[in-house]
């Protein structure tokens, strides 16, 4: 049974005469990860400093554990900030204590914690060295200790991937996951669709401050992630896109992308390809998250979202 850690309904905002988010609802549960999702401008971090109160919502309401709140109580939250920094030179054990001290976190805990994560990010034996002496990944990585040093029930990572190597977004996304495996409520917003992909139970999709997918990343997979089949051969696009089920063509030299229908099964359609195309190479895949996102960043699905629409 899922319990939402997180509630938030029918969020608006507006700077100025500009309106940035237009009815927002989405539930963060304990024990799983939320993906918050879309491109530059979507919305994200106005929607993540809403919820941790740096901003007022014009309308919509908050929960937090079932009760309505303007303030989620600061032990029982963690926050990863995008702008990243730290005092520079402090060293990282007093920083990692000074926040667990913020939320009245129990120093001896806090120790024990904090030398746990360091090992653990491959920075075991850094604890007497300040940030200025750091690289910028490494500083994030403490940065990340320090938003969920207490243990909270709800931890919000805004952009925790970006600006580290391909080896530490792995190690973050195993801690990340293993904290949720541990009850941690998680919403996170990033740009690295595979790791998403990877790691999201849930996700919500915004593009220009509106709500554009939002569900489990089962149902979204079942919803939008229909097939293409890519073939390698001299081929006529019309011809190609004559071809029954297929809703676009892209071509480039002589690889063509074939974009099939949602409800299309590909044992049959293989069957309906005509006889006299050329195929010297051929790969029938499920299109990905990264794809889905292209296609709604560049308003394809909703444009033809509305033709089917008007259609109806
Ligand atoms: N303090 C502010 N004052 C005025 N406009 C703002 C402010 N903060 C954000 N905006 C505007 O709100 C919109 C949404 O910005 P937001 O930072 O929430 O997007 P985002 O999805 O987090 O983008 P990114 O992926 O680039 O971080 C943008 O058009 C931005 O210019």
């Amino acid at each position: 049974m899922t319990t939402p850690a997180l509630t938030v309904s029918h969020l608006q905002k507006s700077f100025k005469d500009q309106q940035v988010l237009h009815d927002v609802s989405f539930s963060v549960n304990k024990g799983e990860i939320t993906a918050l999702l879309g491109p530059n401008g979507a919305g994200k971090s106005t929607t993540i400093r809403s919820i941790m109160g740096i901003f007022y919502p014009d309308e919509g309401t908050i929960e937090f554990n079932g009760e309505t709140t303007k303030a989620i109580p600061k032990h029982k939250i963690g926050y990863l900030p995008e702008e990243r920094g730290l005092y520079k030179n402090v060293s990282i054990m007093d920083i990692l204590l000074y926040f667990a001290e913020l939320k009245d976190y129990p120093r001896d805990k806090a120790k024990k914690r904090a030398l746990m994560y360091l090992k653990k990010l491959g920075l075991e034996g850094k604890e007497k060295s300040s940030i200025e002496e750091l690289s910028k990944g490494m500083g994030q990585k403490v940065q990340f200790i320090a938003s969920m040093i207490h243990e909270p029930e709800l931890l919000i990572l805004d952009e925790p991937f970006s600006g580290l190597d391909p080896v530490s977004q792995e190690v973050f996304k195993e801690e990340i996951r293993s904290l949720a495996q541990n009850g941690t409520a998680i919403l996170l917003s990033a740009h690295q669709m595979n790791l998403v992909e990877e790691m999201a139970d849930r996700l919500i999709m915004l593009h220009k401050g509106r709500e554009v997918i939002k569900g489990t990343m089962e149902d979204v997979k079942r919803e939008y992630a229909s097939f293409k089949c890519t073939i390698h051969g001299q081929n006529d696009q019309n011809k190609l896109a004559a071809i029954p089920s297929v809703t676009r063509v892209e071509q480039s030299n002589d690889v063509s992308v074939l974009f099939l229908d949602q409800d299309v099964v590909p044992s049959e359609w293989i069957r309906t390809l005509p006889q006299d195309i050329q195929i010297n190479e051929f790969r029938l895949d499920r299109i990905s998250l990264h794809e889905i996102f292209i296609d709604i960043a560049s308003d394809r699905t909703l444009a033809s979202e509305e033709e089917n629409n008007d259609e109806e």
